[in-house]
Order: structure tokens, then C-alpha cells, then sequence
């Protein structure tokens, strides 16, 4: 089968909401080439074990590419795609260099193409992540492993904004909790929340892809007892009061629900939020201040920033 590659040379900032404007225009997984992974401080820090190769990163600027099956519909949803990236101006997001490319290829060369970026990688003080293909002897005896095929879903478990989103659940979970993941991608800090003791974790996504990766990947961690995953929007199957809610989207579309999060959170719960560029912190520590919580931590790494907020 032949896909169309779309590629956009953008800035950090952007990442994540064209990553979504490409989920939401149909486009079966999202490869990001960050020219400063090259550099992490963090590959010392946590003694990462793979080394990149510099040839596969831009050398400024973070490539964003998605991919789409080349129908006759392709040119009109490129124009779309292209018209939403340009409205993100008026949210203040800057673009970069803003170049836009397309190619054609074969579905064998991508479906397995960003798996060469992708090796186990220590990410807080207990989680390690694993991807499936690669074999991994736990160093120490306290360390939890996540095994991990994000598939085309979005979560490799690596991006600063899971990162910051994991090492807060590692804060945070108490054994028996109720957990609440909103985008769940991957499933990866669903995963994690259950490796943490969490009773039950409620795992939903928007997207069926992201359903699907999710649902093999609470599989291949055998925590299918502890993690169910549902299809739906923000927190609309949830019926149930949670300790922990975690949502690593969008700062605009975190906005939106943090009254619904505030009556879902029970009384001293914690809601966990992430996806939010730092020149969007402020606005929303003050969405989350409105329906009633109160800002406990704020983590930051690189452009991004997760808040853990209290309900009193
Ligand atoms: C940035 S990814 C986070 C994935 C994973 N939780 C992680 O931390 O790596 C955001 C996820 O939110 C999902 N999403 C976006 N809008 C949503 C909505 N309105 N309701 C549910 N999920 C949504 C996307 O499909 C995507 O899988």
C-alpha cells in the first residue's frame, strides 16, 4: 500500500498540536525528530544506554511527520492540515521555520521506520521503558519496567511532557488508588499507574488507534485486571470519583474540562496535567485555580510544563 509522508520542520512549541492536527486529519501515527535529543542532559543524568545517530535529527528545529494513505481525498486534507498548522498563530504557537513537505512510500518503510530512535530508556527514579524488540536486564531489584509497541499511537513514553506526567505518578500513587488517564495514547502511564498499585485505572482516547496500542500494550504488562481502556471523549464514560486523574493533551483542551476533572477528582485527589507549552502555564494554573483546585507542584522540562493540582 502507498502512503503520502507529510512532513512540517517546526519548533517545540508546536509539536504537540500539529501532532493532533495530524491525528485528527486521519493520520496513522506520528514520528518527531527533535534535533535536541541529540543533546539531552538526561541521557547522563539517567545513564540512557542507546546513542543517537545525528544524521537521523534535523540540525535545528523538530521535524514532525505523519502519515497518510494516499487517497483521492489526500490533496484537499493536506490543504486542511496546512490552513489548521497556520491558525495555530493565532493561539500564539510559534511555527519556526515553518516548511512544508510531501512524499510518497511504502507502508514496510514506515510502519517500522521509527523504531531505530526508539531503545530502552530510564525515565524516572523506578520506570524504565522497553521497547518490545529489545531485550533489557533490570538493574535493580525496585526498578519497573514497561514494556512498550506505541504502535502509531502517540506515547513512546520519552516525550518530555510523559516524562514530567510518569515521574509525577511516581509521586503521587498510593497502592489502591483509582486512576484516571484521559488520552491514554499508548497506554503508557496507565501502565505505569498499575506497576504504582493502583486498584483500577480508567484508560480512554479519543482516537481508535491510540485505543487499540493501548489495550495490547496494558496486555503485554499483563495489567489487564487493573486497566480497562474505553473509547470517548475527555471524561465522558467516567462515572466513577477518582484519586489520581492524569491528562497529558493540550493546554487548550485541558481548559476546557478542568471543572468536569474537579467533580470526577475526589475530595484531596490530585488532577495531572500536561501537554502544556510554558508560555500556556499560566493560563492554565489559572483554568485549574477557577474550578476550585489548588496548584501544588509544576514540574518543567525543556518548552514543557505538568501541574499537579489538588482538590481541597
Ligand atoms: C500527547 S498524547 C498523550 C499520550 C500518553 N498519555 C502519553 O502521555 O504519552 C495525547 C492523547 O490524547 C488523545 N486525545 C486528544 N483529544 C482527546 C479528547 N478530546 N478525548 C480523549 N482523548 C483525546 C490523543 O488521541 C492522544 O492519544
Amino acid at each position: 500500500m502507498k502512503w503520502t509522508e507529510l512532513s512540517f520542520l517546526t519548533t517545540n512549541e508546536a509539536v504537540e498540536a500539529i501532532s493532533n492536527i495530524f491525528h485528527e486529519a486521519g493520520a496513522s501515527g506520528v514520528v518527531i525528530e527533535d534535533s535536541t535529543e541529540i543533546n539531552k542532559e538526561r541521557e547522563d543524568q539517567f545513564g540512557e544506554i542507546y546513542e543517537l545517530n545525528p544524521n537521523d535529527f534535523p540540525s535545528k528545529g523538530v521535524v514532525v511527520k505523519a502519515y497518510l494513505p494516499a487517497s483521492s481525498f489526500l490533496a484537499e486534507t493536506v490543504e486542511e492540515i496546512k490552513l489548521a498548522i497556520a491558525n495555530l498563530i493565532n493561539f500564539d504557537i510559534n511555527l519556526g521555520e515553518n516548511i512544508f513537505t510531501t512524499s510518497e512510500v511504502n507502508e514496510e518503510d514506515w510502519a517500522t521506520a521509527w523504531k531505530q530512535y526508539y531503545h530502552p530508556v530510564k525515565i524516572s527514579e523506578r520506570f524504565t521503558i522497553v521497547p518490545t524488540w529489545e531485550e533489557y536486564t533490570p538493574v535493580s531489584t525496585d526498578e519497573l519496567i514497561i514494556e512498550l509497541d506505541p504502535g502509531m499511537a502517540f506515547g513512546t513514553g520519552t516525550h518530555p511532557t510523559t516524562v514530567m506526567c510518569l515521574q509525577a505518578l511516581e509521586k503521587v500513587v498510593k497502592t489502591g488508588d483509582v486512576v484516571v488517564d484521559v488520552g491514554t495514547g499508548s497506554g503508557v502511564l496507565s501502565i505505569a499507574a498499575a506497576l504504582l498499585d493502583a486498584k483500577k485505572v480508567h484508560a480512554l482516547d479519543l482516537d481508535e488507534v491510540a485505543v487499540k496500542a493501548a489495550r495490547e500494550n496494558i496486555e503485554l504488562n499483563q495489567v489487564q485486571d487493573i486497566v480497562e481502556v474505553f473509547h470517548g471523549n475527555l471524561l465522558d464514560t467516567v462515572k466513577e470519583q477518582a484519586d489520581v486523574v492524569v491528562a497529558n493533551i493540550l493546554a487548550e483542551i485541558i481548559m476546557t474540562f478542568t471543572d468536569d476533572a474537579f467533580s470526577i477528582v475526589k475530595p484531596n485527589g490530585l488532577f495531572i496535567t500536561s501537554g502544556i507549552i510554558t508560555a500556556k502555564k499560566d493560563d492554565v494554573k489559572a483554568a485549574l485555580e477557577n474550578s476550585g483546585f489548588t496548584i501544588e507542584e509544576v514540574l518543567m522540562m525543556e518548552d514543557w510544563v505538568a501541574i499537579i493540582a489538588r482538590r481541597p
